[in-house]
């Protein structure tokens, strides 16, 4: 199975890195004709993944029609931005890997709503879980959900994919995979807050668990199963993006828990922290599915302008409640 992959970010060229592990040939499309360069002559993609010598069977392209060769296509750019770049596509009815994690802006999609709508013909299949870009690509043991509702399709995309140490774990659960990598996202600036406001340890760990808890409730309601939620593509990568300042979602948060205005922290930014998108549609669609989300509603707040102070003693004064989710 040849594949391509649209989109040369940090994750997508990993994955690249990845799908070309034997020396079998990708096909990566890069929006950036200087990534294509770089890929293609010294291998190394500079501006999204510096440090990382690549395969020399990984070829960069910015044509989208040279995908036109692939049996698969791993779609990894941003949420924002995938009905675009697929719109562009010409896919016919090839499968489609969704690798984005976010929820889109104004329409309130998920990617694979997007993807369906766009390209109808595509089975499509969600690849979600606890992965910096930069691990998998050098190679450190990785756990990933590949959720697919057709399940001999995802047993040969994982066939293709999968390695000793990229572990797929199969699931028929798409939109579960798909909010899980969603709805951390916006967890994860919230828990950057509390590092960057120095507001301990102990508040770090009821934010995970209490995240966790929103995120169980807006997955529910939307058809995702609890076992998805709890698993890779949901706690796995709520856990790893709540403790780590090699998250973007994270370092975002730190820099507003540091006070520091958003406008200042996402003007200018060429690497993207799709929590900041995510987090209004989310509460959007919340709202309209009448599902409590303080986390969310408080990341929110944060992201446009209010003090730190306020929205804590908002969250310090709810009511207390009962545990259950
Ligand atoms: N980096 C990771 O470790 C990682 C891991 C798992 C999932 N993801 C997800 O993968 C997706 C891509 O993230 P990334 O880290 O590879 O990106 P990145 O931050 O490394 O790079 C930004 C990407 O956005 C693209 N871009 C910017 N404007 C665009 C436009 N108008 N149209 C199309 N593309 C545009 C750039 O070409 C580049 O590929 C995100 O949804 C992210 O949440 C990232
Ligand atoms: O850097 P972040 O916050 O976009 O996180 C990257 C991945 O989603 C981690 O699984």
């Amino acid at each position: 199975m040849k594949l391509g992959v649209i989109g040369a970010g940090a994750w997508g060229t990993a994955l690249a890195q990845v799908a070309a592990r034997g020396d079998a040939p990708v096909t990566l499309w890069a929006r950036e004709p200087d990534v294509v360069s770089a890929i293609n002559d010294i291998h190394e993609n500079t501006g999204f993944l510096p440090g990382v010598r690549l395969s020399p069977t990984i070829r960069a392209t910015d044509r989208l029609d040279d995908l036109a060769i692939c049996d698969a296509l791993l779609i990894v750019v941003p949420a924002q931005h995938v009905r675009s770049v697929l719109e562009q596509s010409d896919i016919g009815d090839k499968p489609l890997i969704l690798c984005a994690k976010g929820i889109e802006a104004g329409t309130k999609r998920l990617v694979s709503d997007i993807a369906g709508e766009v390209h109808p013909q595509s089975p499509l299949a969600v690849l979600s879980g606890p992965t910096f870009a930069h691990e998998v690509a050098a190679g450190l043991p990785t756990a990933v959900t590949l959720a697919c509702a057709d399940e001999s399709l995802g047993a040969a995309l994982s066939d293709r994919i999968a390695s000793a140490t990229f572990r797929t774990y199969a699931s028929t659960d798409v939109i579960g995979a798909e909010i899980g990598g969603a709805v951390k996202n916006v967890l994860a600036i919230a828990c950057g807050v509390v590092e960057g406001a120095g507001l301990g340890l102990n508040a770090r760990a009821a934010l995970i668990a209490r995240g966790f808890a929103e995120m169980t409730r807006f997955g529910l309601a939307r058809g995702a199963r609890a076992e998805t939620l709890a698993g890779l593509a949901g706690l796995g990568d709520l856990v790893l993006t709540c403790s780590s300042t090699n998250s973007r979602n994270f370092s975002l948060g730190v820099g507003l828990g540091q006070g520091i205005a958003a406008s200042a922290l996402l003007s200018d930014r060429k690497t993207v922290a799709e929590g900041a998108a995510t987090a209004p549609v989310l509460r959007e669609a919340a709202h309209e599915a009448g599902i409590e989300m303080p986390l969310t509603e408080a990341v929110c707040a944060l992201l446009d302008g209010a003090p730190l102070d306020a929205v804590m003693d908002a969250l310090l004064q709810r009511p207390l409640r009962h545990e259950g989710v």
